[in-house]
């Protein structure tokens, strides 16, 4: 197959790209490979989708990671084939971003092992499509307490324990899909939103501290958990991408290097940024998932 990583469009990114949560086969560097060089990158949910992908172009431009979120055995299987792949360190580590403790024993474990933290990127997230009038109280407060509580305790700690001293990068990985609003994601769109505001906030509180912080924001990803829960792989079949600017999805590597960017000194001025990255789409498509997914948003059993 051809890379992933050449500037290429449509025919190259689908479809050996859908539903796989592996590591490159091939790789061609767009960036200095040394963009990175002995640097440590923590990633949230980097043990599969779009965090897995960070992890792997970062090791390949020099850094070590930490992958960590609330399942070890995946972690640890997915550290080991990162390791295999780009010949540098990967360190899996188990969290649940809505526990401070949790995190603090990782990010005093990461500076044990590897000694320093130069780049957070917050990813990890939860979302399923549900309508307003079944979501319940405790699922609104679970999506809310994973997105955005977990991505400001992170944050806090990381900035406390490190980066307050030493400087350093956050990336927030956001979403446009409430960008114009959409229906069945009160809940993430809320989340993420919140998100994009804690963005510029700490880049105006944190900026004099040498701490840049910014957000990548997805449309549609193939290949990942939230592309299936959100009914991509429907979406597709009936064409519905057509309807974005760029006509297709996107994938994981093309998140990639966004995060790449931000993390970097290629983005050495830039703070309190959103890099969206949708393919136009929440310019142009249509924002109801309900009828584009024939789901009528009205229903009031969970999906
Ligand atoms: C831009 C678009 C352009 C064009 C659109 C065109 C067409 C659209 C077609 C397709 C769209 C394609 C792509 C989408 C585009 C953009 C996507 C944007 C954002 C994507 C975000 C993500 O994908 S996040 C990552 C996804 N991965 C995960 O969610 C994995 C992690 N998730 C979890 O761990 C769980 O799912 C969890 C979030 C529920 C948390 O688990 P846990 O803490 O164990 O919580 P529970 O105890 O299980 O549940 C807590 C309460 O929540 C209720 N619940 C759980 N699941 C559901 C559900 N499915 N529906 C409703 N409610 C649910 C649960 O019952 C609990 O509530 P109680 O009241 O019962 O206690
Ligand atoms: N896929 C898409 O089309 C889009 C995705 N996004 C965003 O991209 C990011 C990645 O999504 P994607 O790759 O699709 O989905 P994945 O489900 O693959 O990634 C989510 C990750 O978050 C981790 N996670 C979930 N809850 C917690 C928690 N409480 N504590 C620690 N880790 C947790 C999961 O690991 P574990 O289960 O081990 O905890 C998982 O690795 C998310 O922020 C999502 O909102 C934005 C727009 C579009």
């Amino acid at each position: 197959g051809v890379s992933e990583g050449s500037a290429c469009l449509k025919e190259e990114v689908l479809p050996e790209d859908v539903g796989t949560d592996d590591c490159l086969t091939s790789y061609t560097h767009i960036y200095s490979p040394d963009l990175l060089k002995d640097q440590v990158a923590f990633i949230t949910g980097g043990g599969s989708g779009i965090g897995l992908r960070i992890a792997d172009v970062f090791m390949r431009h020099g850094c070590d990671t930490v992958i960590a979120s609330r399942n070890f055995d995946k972690l640890k299987e997915a550290a080991e084939k990162l390791s295999a792949a780009t010949g540098r360190r990967c360190l899996p580590l188990c969290i649940d971003v809505r526990q401070p403790e949790s995190i603090a024993a990782a990010v005093d474990e990461t500076l044990k092992e590897l000694g320093r933290i130069d780049v957070l990127i917050n990813n990890a997230a939860g979302n399923f499509l549900c309508p307003a009038t079944a979501l319940s109280f405790n699922a609104f407060k679970t999506v809310m307490e994973i997105d955005t509580m977990g991505t400001f305790n992170t944050s806090k700690v990381v900035y406390e324990k490190w980066f307050k001293d030493h400087g350093g990068n956050i990336v927030n990985i956001s979403a446009t899909l409430g960008y114009k609003g959409q229906a069945l994601q009160v809940h993430a769109g809320s989340a993420k939103a919140a998100n994009d505001a804690m963005t510029r906030h700490l880049a105006v509180e944190w900026g004099p501290s040498g701490v840049r912080v910014n957000a990548v924001a997805p449309g549609p990803i193939s290949g990942t958990e939230g592309y299936r829960r959100l009914g991509g792989p429907r979406g597709e079949a009936a064409g519905l991408f057509q309807t974005i600017p760029l006509q297709r999805a996107g994938n994981k590597t093309e998140m990639a290097h966004c995060t790449l960017f931000l993390a970097s000194p290629a983005s050495s001025y830039v703070t309190g940024a959103i890099l969206v990255a949708d393919g136009g789409s929440w310019l142009t498509s249509a924002n109801d998932f309900s009828k584009l997914l024939g789901i009528a948003s009205s229903k009031s059993a969970k999906l």
